[in-house]
């Protein structure tokens, strides 16, 4: 089985916790996508969705979901998205599509965080994998040298920027042991929009499709 269709089955499998008749938090990238896919299946059942990234916006209105603006929504009961490493914690790193800050945004207003992943994103220690960080563009190189302070090895996603027109340093060589402390530390630095861990709002539910099915932690 190839991870995609791991994503695709961790993606369908969602759908089992999306409440009828309600708003829908849409997080963004490819497993994501198949959650999409999934959604337009039902989606005479529900009111619509809340995006969190230009991307998934338009995917969504091309297959029929209405899509609401967040300021127009109180609450709403469901977020589902990706991640590109999750603990065993249910703290995340988001981040790799560029759409960390917006997808911390439509978290924050969600009562239940359902992550989906394919069993490749499961890790013991986040920070292999790059920690993305949205900074404000003339902010770059100041932020670069505090986040090496921080133990980082910072590299700028040159060719990157994100819907809301800011650039991305993805952080290297981080052994992440405490990501709430982390999260708080870089969100300090001034010129930092958002970065990727997901520790003060980690997942409620994860959804971990393999080979044999899909897995529920919760
Ligand atoms: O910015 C992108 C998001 O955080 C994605 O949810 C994350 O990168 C996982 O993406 P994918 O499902 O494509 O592996």
């Amino acid at each position: 089985m190839t991870q995609d269709e791991m994503k695709k089955r961790a993606a369908w499998a969602a759908l089992e916790f999306v409440p009828r008749h309600s708003i829908v938090g849409v997080g963004t990238g490819s497993t994501v996508n198949h959650f999409i896919d999934a959604l337009a299946s039902i989606k005479e059942q529900i009111k619509g969705a809340v995006s969190s990234s230009i991307a998934s916006t338009e995917k969504m209105q091309a297959l029929g979901i209405a899509v609401f603006d967040l300021n127009d929504i109180d609450s709403f009961s469901v977020y589902v998205d990706g991640a590109d490493e999750i603990n065993p914690a249910r703290h995340m790193i988001k981040g790799g599509g560029a759409a960390l800050t917006r997808e911390k945004i439509v978290a924050a207003v969600a009562e239940q965080f359902v992550c989906i992943v394919d069993a490749s994103k499961e890790v013991a220690v986040l920070g292999k994998f790059p920690l993305p960080v949205e900074v404000i563009p003339m902010a770059r190189n100041y932020v670069a040298r505090e986040l090496q302070k921080l133990g980082g090895r910072p590299v700028w996603r040159e060719a990157v920027v994100t819907d809301n027109g800011n650039i991305i340093l993805d952080v290297h060589d981080l052994h992440i042991t405490d990501a709430l402390t982390l999260e708080q530390q870089i969100n300090q630095i001034t010129g930092v929009v958002c970065n990727g861990l997901f520790a003060a709002r980690a997942a409620d539910v994860v959804l971990v499709g393999g080979p044999d099915g899909t897995r529920v932690i919760k």
